[in-house]
């Protein structure tokens, strides 16, 4: 069943990004001010290995050799439980398709306003374009625009939010969430196998699976000091697949040991996270971890995101043979429709989301 919010909700008026840009005021709304406690520090962070997240090539993983595979599936558990963020090179997709899904969606943040605002995103729901997770007039607002689409099962679309322009939108929409379809599917696979289960075990339990995309642009802000890109947050999915745009600023930034550490773009690649679904169901060994998006004085940004998650009906929980005596069972089993409902009547907020399924003990961080 898909979430519906479940009384109206009053959000104010939420300026579009864009348009505060083309209006080139100095000025920042106070509603994208964030508290001082919340402001990106742009000092810069050491661009030294232990600051870069790990990379796994795809291509030892598919057709290396032994040795080669069985290195990178170590390496792809060291990932998921220091990190929870990858970076994944020779994926396999095509990369004229990467450039394509980037092209239509540029495309479509650069139309008129009016143009956008034919698939408006109503307040409380996650689909069409405005801002994601606005539920009060006193909230502080992202300096972001998104446009976001439910992509399968076919029921959770609303086809009256895909757009008509660009015209190859929806195609190549399509062709692509096929392919990070079948890349979460894979990956999936060698996550089972990193964890020592059979490589069908996460496929067998979702059923369906849920995949959502949001495309998320970032232009220049005149105060990137103030304003967040994006709000911090763990992924409501199993797994995230993030694309960053060619040539944008750099802006993804992920917490690890108490500070946010930079996601240098490379190349062709795409930024893997584990969500809150596998964090659960290994028992936190795993970990979805908090990340943010800051923003840029002179570069935009655009991250393209492909959320795939199990199905609304399943019934989820820490695995069995993920629990024992030094790793006791730290969340409760709950419906992931439930979850999701959760997860889009709430603003983003860190981690806290999952503290509906944590089992509460008296000394929980
Ligand atoms: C930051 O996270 C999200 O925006 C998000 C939204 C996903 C969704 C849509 C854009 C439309 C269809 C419904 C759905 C909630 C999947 C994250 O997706 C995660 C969060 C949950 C929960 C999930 O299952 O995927
Ligand atoms: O733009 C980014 O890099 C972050 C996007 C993100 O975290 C999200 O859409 O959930
Ligand atoms: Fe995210």
């Amino acid at each position: 069943m898909a979430p519906v919010p479940i009384s109206p909700i009053k959000v104010g008026h939420i300026n579009d990004v864009q348009e505060l840009r083309k209006a080139k005021s100095m000025v920042i709304p106070q509603r994208f001010v964030r508290d001082m406690a919340e402001r990106p520090t742009l000092a810069r962070v050491p661009k030294s290995s232990s600051y870069n997240i790990p990379v796994i090539d795809f291509s030892k993983l598919l057709k290396g050799s032994k040795d080669e595979f069985h290195s990178e599936i170590s390496k792809l558990s060291t990932s998921c439980e220091e990190w929870g963020f990858f970076q994944v090179i020779n994926h396999g997709i095509d990369l004229g398709l990467l450039e394509s899904i980037e092209k239509v969606a540029m495309d479509f943040f650069m139309l008129p306003l009016e143009e956008k605002q034919k698939y408006p995103m109503a307040p409380g729901t996650v689909q069409g374009y405005g801002q994601a997770f606005v539920f009060s007039e006193d909230q502080k607002l992202d300096w972001c625009n998104m446009f976001a689409l439910g992509i399968e099962p076919h029921f959770i679309r609303n086809p009256k939010l895909w757009p008509t322009k660009p015209a190859n939108f929806s195609e190549i929409l399509e062709e692509y969430s096929r392919e990070t379809r079948e890349l979460c599917q894979k990956l999936l696979k060698f996550i089972a196998t990193s964890l020592g289960l059979n490589q069908d075990t996460f496929e067998e339990m979702f059923g369906v699976a849920v995949q959502a995309a949001r495309m998320n642009y970032y232009p220049p802000c005149p105060r990137p000091d103030l304003v967040l890109g994006l709000s911090p947050h763990s992924d409501g999915s199993a797994l995230t697949v993030l694309q960053q745009g060619k040539g944008n600023s750099v802006g993804l930034q992920i917490l690890k040991d108490n500070t946010w550490v930079p996601v240098q773009p490379i190349p062709n690649a795409l930024v893997i996270n584990i969500g809150d679904t596998i964090e659960v169901l290994t028992n936190g060994q795993y970990k979805s971890v908090e990340h943010r998006a800051v923003t840029d004085k002179e570069k935009d940004r655009l991250s393209i995101v492909t959320f795939y998650a199990p199905s609304y009906e399943i019934e989820l929980g820490p695995m069995p043979e993920l629990v024992n005596e030094n790793n006791p069972c730290k969340y409760r089993r709950y419906n992931h429709g439930e979850y999701s409902k959760q997860y889009v009547s709430n603003k983003l907020q860190g981690k806290k989301t999952l503290d509906f399924a944590k089992i509460q003990t008296n000394n929980s961080s």
